[in-house]
């Protein structure tokens, strides 16, 4: 259920109109999401996605919205906020923020294959060099300010092993930002949580084709490598055990350098920046499943699951010029 404050018809009906959306036909509160209210709505112009902030600040949301609007412009498909006559694209509406997108198409894939990866991959640079002109900057909230911060916070959680793995793993992603190569990544504009569940694909003559990606609303300003990083970590893992799909990597990877070749630095940091995408979602899990914000309608995801990513990713590092060149096979 994600619909935790409610809208009446007239009040949407009204809200669509004054957006220049049309007249309202339909409107149905949306079962999946945890974090906002998401009504689908349709006029007489189109499908759309009516969202109330229930966490997020107006403060926060513009460069959300604004990095989602700039997308779309640029042909990447996101969900494009609608704007008033005065050019805003974050509203209010029933004592909530709130904005209107337009419905993607299709449906997520939960089973991916090489080609939905393909798919991604090359999306994924196209977006990263698509927001190269993007006027606003904000942090990624979740870096390694945060896991710093948020390490301690779990740590008396953990039992000894997995405490001192985290420690660990935190002293060593501080030495890897410490260094040159890592100053010298690339950045920019990062989804940071493209996941299979933030993206669609519809059918195209019986094909999968990539509708969007959405859910913006961890992006942030971070190396482009980070995000090729979370991705891999999601796209291209079996996800019982976490052990990588070496062939869905390749493909993901191949793709993504279809559209932009990694740099040397990239490179080099490649095996050091998927540890670092494994840590920060073990770490958000962590803190979600021991310290519950108050009030949280979160059902926290299992942490485990990224505890044994990141144990692969560490026992048996994915170096592009191994993984990426594997031995012909002979007969
Ligand atoms: N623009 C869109 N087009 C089509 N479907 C959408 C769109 N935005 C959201 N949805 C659908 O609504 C569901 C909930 O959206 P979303 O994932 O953004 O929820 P949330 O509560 O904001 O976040 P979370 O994923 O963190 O729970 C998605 O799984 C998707 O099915
Ligand atoms: N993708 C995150 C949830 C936050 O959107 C996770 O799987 O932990």
């Amino acid at each position: 259920m994600a619909v935790y404050t409610e809208v009446s018809l007239d009040e949407a009906s009204t809200f669509l109109s004054s957006l220049q959306l049309g007249t309202l036909q339909t409107m149905e509160g949306c079962s999946g999401g945890i974090e906002n209210t998401n009504y689908f709505v349709t006029t007489d112009q189109a499908p759309y996605v009516l969202t109330l902030f229930e966490r997020l600040t107006a403060q926060q949301l513009p460069f959300y919205l604004r990095l989602m609007k700039h997308l779309a412009f640029h042909g990447i498909p996101v969900p494009d906020p609608a704007a008033n006559r005065d050019g805003d694209v974050l509203h209010s509406l029933n004592g909530k923020p709130a904005a209107v997108v337009n419905r993607l198409k299709g449906k997520s894939e939960l089973s991916p294959n090489v080609e939905h990866c393909q798919q991604v991959g090359a999306m994924l640079a196209r977006m990263h060099l698509a927001g190269r002109d993007f006027g606003m900057q904000q942090p990624n909230l979740r870096a390694l300010a945060w896991w710093n911060e948020t390490v301690p916070v779990v740590l008396p959680h953990l039992e000894a092993p997995l405490a001192a793995l985290i420690q660990s793993e935190l002293a060593y992603q501080n030495h890897v930002a410490a260094q040159s190569a890592y100053t010298a990544l690339p950045r920019g504009a990062i989804h940071a949580d493209l996941f299979r569940d933030n993206v669609m694909f519809d059918k195209v003559n019986g094909e999968p084709r990539l509708s969007g990606f959405f859910d913006f609303y961890f992006a942030g300003t971070d190396a482009w490598l980070f995000d090729l990083a979370v991705c891999l970590n999601d796209w291209c893992i079996d996800l019982p055990t976490g052990v990588a799909d070496l062939e869905r990597s390749r493909a993901f990877v191949q793709a993504y350098e279809s559209v932009r070749p990694l740099t040397p630095q990239e490179r080099e940091l490649f095996p050091a920046m998927l540890r670092a995408g494994a840590l920060r979602f073990w770490l958000s899990r962590l803190w979600d499943w021991y310290l519950p914000r108050e009030a949280s309608m979160l059902k926290p995801h299992d942490p485990t699951h990224f505890e044994r990513v990141l144990k692969q990713r560490i026992a048996s590092p994915l170096t592009l010029s191994t993984f990426m060149n594997p031995e012909p096979h002979t007969a």
